[in-house]
């Protein structure tokens, strides 16, 4: 679009050495593309599969299309990527980035910033115009071509800008209009109602919903084969299941397993092929373990006994002796037990009685209420409803 495309001005003060920038240094996210070999066997699973292309991103279709028909139409506003944590927000700006400027020339063209740094806004707002105003010293090419115009264009990544406070979103707003000739900005947030309305008007959003089951399947079973992990199929079923739409969570929590599932080596002890590594196999148990989800097997029992024993000491001990047992905490029975009193067909008023008595327990642990009162205040409420029940 013209608006976009007249304006450019990469003219001004040489580069500057002593700012530090890097489009992948935040956070320690880099791209697996660019280590070689030997590092890539220790990197976490998450950096190692993290997507290259836009292609390689998982889900998102519709945002997908519209970014690539962006970089069609050598058009590229202010984006707002918005959405929970591990759906690929990150993975997506830097494909872009990779894919409008090539590989060797992001360096240069991309700031990523961390927005929640305690810097402060006059650091960042240093940095910014440090880096906007330097000069673009390459000559287009590894990826990016010359006719295509928005990679004359530099990119700010502002990722977790809902931590930033109101007078630091303000001081953005005048930031991203004065810088707005040569530079665009990619504000990445969990949650946009936390962003100034202000903000807000200037960026086209994006929401990353939680990915779809099938999404996330298909990486792990990647990563399965790939990495040569011993696991049951019902385990990988339970890991898609309890991930929640976050694939960052997926691949961790498989890495974790598939590391305890492997015999420890002594310390100078060479690696062994991989056909003669005697692995353990992951099961449904190990993924929930790991995951600190309570077992079905346990939630099964603590909803039986809260239906079906009058005597609320005795529906106490269950829960209390589970939950040493198992080590679990009562955020977590409480989400699971829900979820099981969703599915009984029971009246409004006994399913209004669990429902708004659990959600009110749930906010008052995460206020760091005793867990020990809390838990007797979960057998109360499943027991008032029951009691409801019979009148
Ligand atoms: N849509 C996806 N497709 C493929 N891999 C993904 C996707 N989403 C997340 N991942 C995996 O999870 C890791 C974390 O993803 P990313 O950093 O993009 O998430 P995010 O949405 O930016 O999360 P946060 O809000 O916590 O910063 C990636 O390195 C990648 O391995």
């Amino acid at each position: 679009m013209s608006d976009y495309e007249d304006d450019m001005d990469v003219d001004g003060p040489a580069p500057s050495a002593d700012i530090t920038f890097s489009a992948e240094a935040a956070k320690g996210k880099r791209s697996a593309a660019n280590l070689p070999v030997e590092a890539e066997d220790s990197l976490p699973w998450v950096e190692k599969y993290r997507p290259v292309t836009l292609e390689d991103v998982s889900g998102h279709q519709d945002i997908l299309a519209t970014i690539n028909k962006f970089v069609e139409q050598n058009r590229l506003p202010h984006l707002l990527l918005y959405g929970p944590p591990g759906t690929g927000k990150t993975s997506t700006i830097l494909a872009l980035a990779r894919r409008i400027y090539g590989v060797s020339n992001m360096r240069q063209m991309v700031l990523e910033l961390n927005a929640s740094d305690d810097r402060g806004i006059d650091v960042v707002r240093e940095q910014i115009k440090t880096f906007a105003s330097t000069k673009q010293i390459f000559s287009m090419g590894g990826g990016a071509s010359k006719s295509n115009s928005i990679a004359g264009f530099k990119l700010i990544i502002l990722d977790e800008a809902d931590a930033m406070t109101n007078t630091a979103q303000m001081a953005l707003r005048r930031i991203m209009e004065k810088y707005t000739a040569n530079t665009r900005f990619c504000i990445i947030a969990n949650y946009a109602h936390k962003l100034s309305p202000a903000l807000l008007s200037r960026c086209t959003r994006f929401r990353f919903s939680p990915l779809k089951e099938g999404d996330i399947r298909v990486l792990v079973e990647k990563v399965v084969e790939e990495e040569n992990v011993k696991i049951q199929g019902e385990a990988v079923d339970a890991l898609v299941k309890l991930s929640k739409g976050d694939m960052r969570r997926a691949l961790n929590v498989l890495q974790a397993c598939h590391a305890s599932s492997t015999p420890l080596r002594l310390k100078n002890e060479p690696k062994p092929p991989e056909s003669e590594i005697k692995r353990e196999t992951i099961t449904t148990e190990t993924i929930y373990n790991c995951i600190a989800a309570p077992q079905p097997e346990a939630v099964k029992e603590i909803v039986e006994t809260l239906l079906s024993t009058p005597d609320v000491t005795s529906c106490l001990n269950t829960i209390n002796a589970l939950k040493t047992t198992q080590g679990l905490a009562l955020a977590d029975i409480i989400t699971a037990v829900m979820e099981q009193l969703t599915k009984l067909e029971v009246n409004a008023e006994v399913m209004i009685t669990w429902l708004a008595g659990l959600a009110e327990i749930e906010h008052r642990v995460a206020g760091g209420a005793s867990e020990m009162v809390q838990t007797g205040a979960v057998v109360g409420v499943v027991r008032g409803g029951v009691e409801l029940m019979s009148k």
